[in-house]
């Protein structure tokens, strides 16, 4: 899973960037207009696999992970230059909005005052008018080949009108309804406005924790919530606050010096893990476990697969030679304590195929290759 940071210049997707990643690139009071993109893994934080690594002490713990990229920033009205980001982030399975809430007169502002409702409004229609673009240029190329007599491809066809016709009323694809037949054709696509989207609201330290932050964040809310008209399409939108200066701080520090400096400011964890959290959700995704004194792991998959399914994840033979999923949820498992009282007290169930897999199960796969 890849989510890309996107942003106005300067509203500090950089150092949100540093945060997630532990990374430590440069971050300056100007715009940043050229150079190579910044990847970086971030293991996702899941107390679960924290308790089963105490309990089972293997030799090796492994957290889902997933993958950020951090480019540019998106300017108003300048389609050559975003069009620069959105070739970059066409692939990426969501985007991270950072919008710019902290006052520094140090730090340029591309419009020259802190105001995010107002970057907000720009930046979403950035994403429009590049969709818009992407859609007119191929629906042009679709009419130069059937004057050389090449026959269009309807449903393409189809959908990119449906689409044009929504961007023009400035309605982000992500909050259009596709059928699937729609939805196997958009594939290719490569929109930017239908990715789901975590927004970030990059704001100052002494505003974190008082009115003003909170006051923003439903500002913000009602904002996507008017936008999104159809009450029958998923969320494919959320958001949440952040101060990304203190964040990158906290993430350079070792974790007694983390807590330290997170009870004093009265922070139950870093709201990162918050952030990494509401991107896996906005997804769709749930992880399950699998545990021994070799490995205790975290597995991705999509909500809604079934035991067989996920276990491809973990081997394709597993998957091909599935006999059964012996399963016991995290919570279960924690109220006894060891995999045999719980085998005792019959709390692990015996799955078959169809089973479909939760959010914290723990898995041992029975399998015959
Ligand atoms: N929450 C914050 N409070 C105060 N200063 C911040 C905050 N977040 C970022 N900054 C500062 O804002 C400046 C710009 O940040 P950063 O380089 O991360 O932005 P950016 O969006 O990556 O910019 P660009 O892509 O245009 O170069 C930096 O000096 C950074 O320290």
């Amino acid at each position: 899973m890849r989510l890309a940071i996107i942003g106005l210049s300067n509203s500090g997707k950089t150092t949100v960037f540093n945060a997630l990643t532990r990374q430590n690139i440069e971050t300056t009071i100007y715009p940043t207009v050229t150079g190579e993109p910044n990847y970086g893994i971030v293991k996702v934080p899941d107390y679960r696999v924290d308790k089963l690594a105490e309990i089972y002490k293997p030799k090796k713990v492994t957290y889902a992970t997933v993958e950020y990229v951090d480019y540019i920033g998106l300017t108003k009205g300048d389609i050559t230059q975003n069009r620069k980001v959105f070739d970059l982030i066409k692939d990426v399975d969501a985007i991270v909005h950072v919008i710019r809430a902290f006052e520094d007169d140090a730090v340029l502002h591309p419009m020259n005052e802190v105001n995010p409702m107002r970057d907000i409004e720009i930046l979403e229609l950035e994403l429009i008018f590049g969709d818009l673009e992407l859609a007119e240029k191929r629906l042009a190329r679709m009419e130069e080949g059937a004057k050389k007599g090449k026959k269009p491809n309807e449903a393409e066809k189809r959908l990119l009108l449906k689409c044009k016709d929504a961007l023009e009323k400035e309605i982000p694809l992500r909050n259009v309804s596709f059928d699937n037949e729609e939805q196997k054709v958009m594939k290719h696509l490569q929109f930017v406005s239908i990715k789901p989207e975590v927004v970030v609201l990059n704001v100052g330290e002494k505003d974190l924790n008082t009115e003003k932050e909170k006051k923003l964040l439903s500002d913000v809310d009602a904002y996507f919530r008017a936008k999104n008209q159809d009450p029958s399409l998923i969320t494919r939108h959320a958001s949440l606050s952040l101060c990304g200066k203190v964040e990158m701080e906290i993430a350079q520090l070792n974790p007694d010096e983390a807590r330290a400096f997170l009870d004093d400011l009265g922070i139950q964890e870093p709201a990162l893990n918050k952030l990494i959290q509401v991107s896996y959700d906005l997804l769709g995704l749930i992880s399950f476990l699998t545990c021994g004194e070799d490995e205790v792991r975290a597995w991705t998959i999509k909500k809604g697969i079934n035991a067989q399914q996920a276990a491809g994840k973990i081997h394709s033979d597993i998957e091909r030679g599935f006999i059964r999923a012996e399963v016991i949820n995290f919570d279960d498992f924690i109220s006894v304590g060891s995999m045999s009282l719980a085998r005792d007290k019959g709390l692990l169930r015996l799955e078959g195929k169809t089973y479909e897999v939760k959010d914290g199960d723990i898995i041992n796969f029975r399998f015959n290759v």
